[in-house]
């Protein structure tokens, strides 16, 4: 405490189509939540109950929307102190295995991830630079997604190219790791088997899922980077690498060309033509729209029936990420995919979000676990504070 204000942790996570925030108190209280999000659609700030468009551009970039909402919070948090902040950090490769304190070394090493994660590693790295130009001298910790995944058998890492690619670290690392830890923590707290067979679907603008055994990953849906798995609002998921010599040798298109397409112009914003969010999809009357729905759909079913596979059998599914949360519409297609595993809905339990959406005595049980990526993030900012 100093000047009667007190100290507290600001926590920024950076995806690819929003931007989240909170503030917490060194006892972990949380002062504030908020988010951007549809960045690159039209901005939408929502805290606490409060919903605003943004005084900036439909088309305005994270930077931008970081610059607003830095001065925003600044503006809520004048009773606090910010003596500390931690970082989403989607990639960390080899070396990351667990948070770590920044330093400029460590921003160097991250940096040189980035290409591998173009649509978040920049932002990431942009938040904890406006942060060290507004407080300079506080601890920055960053918490990467990757690590989580640490614990997957070499098997489900490797990719089936010449070892020495393997051994220079082109492996499949997973993402999303910040929200699935998150989610193993509260499995106690939901399932019946919280140790058994679990696949946790995290269904955002980004989407992936995790196998988990004894609460840990065993098998990812995404690889090197995040454009492998499930379809997502502008990414392709899972693809034939023959239709990227296609783009290349045939269609004339530059790297730089096909990497936009395939992690921009892709997914639901591709197929459907019309948008990358769930929500304007499921509103549209368009054909378009319905055939990326039905294939965000098809893939979430094969991805678990692969992923279950690899588990020996399926006790339970855990949908998290803004669709996983809010789509009751998008949780009963998958699910209804998921009856040869004993999948049975309750229907008006799904159609209310509650925590458990499958009938008692379903063989296969389904939760909605809401994610807080933040919270996980404060708690090793104020771990690597006190230690
Ligand atoms: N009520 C809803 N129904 C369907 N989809 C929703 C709903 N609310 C949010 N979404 C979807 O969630 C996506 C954002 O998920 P989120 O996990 O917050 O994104 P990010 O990957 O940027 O962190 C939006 O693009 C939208 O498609
Ligand atoms: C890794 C990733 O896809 O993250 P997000 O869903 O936040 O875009
Ligand atoms: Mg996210």
């Amino acid at each position: 405490m100093s000047n009667g204000k007190k100290d507290a942790f600001l926590v920024l996570n950076a995806g690819s189509s929003s931007i989240k925030y909170a503030v917490y108190g060194t006892d972990l209280t949380q002062h504030l939540h908020g988010q951007v999000d549809r960045i690159g659609i039209g901005p939408a700030y929502h805290g606490g109950k409060k919903q605003i468009d943004l005084p900036v551009e439909p088309n305005a970039t994270h930077a931008e929307v970081l610059d607003w909402l830095l001065n925003h919070i600044e503006g809520l948090s004048h009773e606090l102190r910010i003596v500390g902040a931690g970082h989403r950090v989607v990639h960390g490769g080899r070396e990351f295995a667990a948070p770590a304190r920044v330093t400029d070394d460590v921003i160097a090493k991250l940096e040189q991830l980035a290409p591998l994660a173009p649509a978040h590693q920049p932002h990431n790295l942009a938040g904890i630079r406006a942060v060290a130009r507004r407080w300079p001298d506080i601890l920055q910790v960053a918490c990467f997604d990757t690590a989580f995944h640490r614990t997957q058998p070499r098997i489900a890492q490797l990719f089936a190219i010449p070892r020495e690619f393997s051994d220079d670290g082109v492996l499949r690392y997973g993402f999303h790791g910040l929200s699935y830890h998150y989610i193993a923590t509260q499995l106690p707290h939901h399932l019946d088997k919280p140790n058994g067979r679990v696949i946790v679907a995290h269904l955002g603008n980004g989407a992936s899922m995790c196998a988990m055994q004894n609460m840990q990953s065993v098998a990812t849906t995404m690889g090197y980077t995040a454009l492998d798995g499930l379809v997502m609002g502008r990414r392709c998921g899972e693809l034939d690498p023959g239709v990227i010599f296609h783009m290349l040798r045939d269609r004339g298109m530059s790297v730089a060309d096909i990497e936009t397409t395939l992690g921009s112009k892709s997914g639901l914003l591709g197929v459907s033509g019309l948008s990358s969010d769930m929500r304007d999809l499921l509103a549209s009357d368009s054909p378009q729209a319905a055939e990326a729905v039905d294939l965000f759909a098809y893939q979430a079913i094969k991805k678990i029936g692969a992923l279950a596979a690899t588990l020996g059998g399926l006790d339970a599914i855990v949908f998290t990420g803004g669709i996983g949360e809010n789509s009751a519409a998008v949780r009963s297609r998958i699910l209804q995919g998921c009856v040869w595993l004993g999948a049975e809905i309750d229907n008006s339990a799904n159609a209310a979000n509650q925590s458990r959406i499958t009938c008692a005595g379903s063989q296969l049980a389904a939760h909605v676990i809401p994610t807080d990526e933040e919270g996980i993030i404060a708690g090793e900012t104020r771990r690597l504070a006190t230690t």
